[in-house]
């Protein structure tokens, strides 16, 4: 069965998170974690689930975005894709006319990304695997095959990406193993959102240490006072031992960054992540005589910019992100620079079926290319995980590895009927208030 993809829907999902301050930050303080998500259908009655995240407003446009990529898609057979797959994923990201909305940035790389998700999904399910375990077995050619190495051949050569992985090879099944028996490690974002009362703050933070978390990620950015004190209840609450790392999300000019990062260097915070403009690589790089490492990635938009920032040693932590770039192809690509380079890739998660996706990612970088877990850690934030068919798991502060078929963001369609944008009975609701 070729498993041709006869149809494609995509959906407006939103959820109003903002209510509760939940995922609030220095520069998005009301976000209402949402998602363009896609469907499709193939001949053979198998589906294929994909999203890309967004905060709420302009959802609407990514949905038109990914609707003008689907005559891309629609007709194509799931063999026709991924036998080629590089091919596919430049007929996505360089068609002639659409990638001047681009290139490989912005709505249209959002749309990309939400369209490929599906596919990959859809090849995991055909699989019957999770995604993580179909890149795992793949031979390393296979996964190369992926990849477009256009634009970073500087760096990176598609022989040696096959050498990468090829070395992996050793003590692969021992790695696959220990992940099974124990999970990847995680930390977590939801107890210090920018917008929760110093109460919420304590209670949360209590609550997560209790459950056996030892790395927190506190929001900064808006207030120095308020940071300053913030940090300090934090870093009182979990000791000296356990980790902390600090997220500006964008807020500062480069020279405020370094002010402000120096006033809280008294945490002792592991990273500062996007002190500054997601695509100023030199001033990232300016923080370095700081000492506190430097961590961005969420609004990094391609590879190119990931290249240049490995380039200008301007990262000490690549965070990778499953919706940002062009899907599992693109995230692979980056992955192997990051081991290149020997940076750690600590992935951006949380908002709505994030720490679904990229738990998969995250697991096939360290059983296939980096092995190694010093200073590596997934992040998780504990939104709204109730509305997938097959959601992270978290025990002990480790990603569970997924067990079924997929790349796990299929949502419950009693979830999605209530939370589409704007005809859903919650968005009635809210909108007739
Ligand atoms: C608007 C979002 O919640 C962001 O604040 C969030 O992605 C954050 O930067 C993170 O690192 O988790
Ligand atoms: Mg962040």
């Amino acid at each position: 069965m070729l498993q041709k993809i006869t149809n494609f829907t995509v959906r407006d999902v939103r959820f109003p998170t903002s209510l509760e301050q939940h995922g609030s930050d220095a520069m998005h303080t009301d976000p209402d974690y949402s998602a363009a998500y896609v469907v499709l259908d193939t001949d053979s009655g198998l589906k294929g689930f994909g999203l890309t995240f967004t905060l709420g407003k302009g959802t609407e446009i990514v949905v038109r975005a990914v609707q003008a990529l689907a005559g891309l898609v629609v007709g194509k057979s799931l063999h026709d894709i991924v036998s080629n797959f590089r091919d596919f994923y430049r007929l996505l990201t360089s068609d002639g006319q659409m990638r001047w909305l681009g290139p490989e940035k912005g709505v249209i790389h959002l749309a990309t990304a939400a369209v490929l998700n599906a596919v990959w999904d859809l090849w995991a399910r055909v699989e019957g695997k999770p995604l993580w375990k179909l890149l795992v077995d793949m031979d390393p050619k296979q996964v190369v095959s992926c990849i477009d190495f256009r634009y970073i051949t500087d760096v990176l050569t598609e022989e040696e990406a096959l050498g990468i992985l090829v070395n992996a090879k050793e003590g692969k099944q021992q790695r696959e193993d220990l992940m099974m028996s124990q999970g990847y490690p995680a930390y977590t974002t939801s107890c210090a959102w920018l917008g929760y009362s110093d109460q919420q703050l304590k209670q949360l933070c209590a609550d997560a240490l209790q459950n056996g978390w030892t790395r927190f990620k506190v929001k900064v950015g808006a207030d120095l006072e308020d940071d300053i004190r913030r940090c300090r209840l934090i870093r009182q609450m979990i000791g000296p031992s356990n980790t902390l790392m600090i997220d500006a999300n964008q807020r500062w000019d480069v020279v405020e960054a370094i002010s402000w990062v120096t006033k809280l260097a008294e945490v002792k915070p592991l990273w500062i992540e996007e002190p500054t403009s997601p695509d100023d690589i030199l001033g990232h790089a300016a923080l370095a005589p700081l000492g506190i490492g430097v961590a961005s990635g969420e609004q990094c938009h391609n590879r190119v910019m990931f290249k240049q920032f490995l380039q200008a040693s301007a990262l000490q932590f690549v965070q990778i992100d499953s919706c940002r770039l062009g899907s599992v192809n693109e995230n692979l690509a980056v992955l192997l620079m990051a081991h290149k380079f020997k940076v750690p890739v600590c992935p951006h998660a949380g908002g709505v079926g994030l720490c679904e996706l990229v738990q998969h990612l995250i697991l096939f970088d360290y059983i296939c290319v980096s092995a190694d877990l010093s200073g590596r850690m997934c992040e998780y934030v504990d939104h709204l995980h109730e509305h997938f068919t097959s959601p992270a798991v978290i025990q002990n502060a480790h990603y569970l590895t997924p067990k079924d078929p997929g790349y796990s963001c299929e949502m419950l369609e009693s979830s999605v009927k209530r939370h589409e944008y704007p005809e859903g009975d919650v968005w009635k609701l809210q909108l007739n208030k």
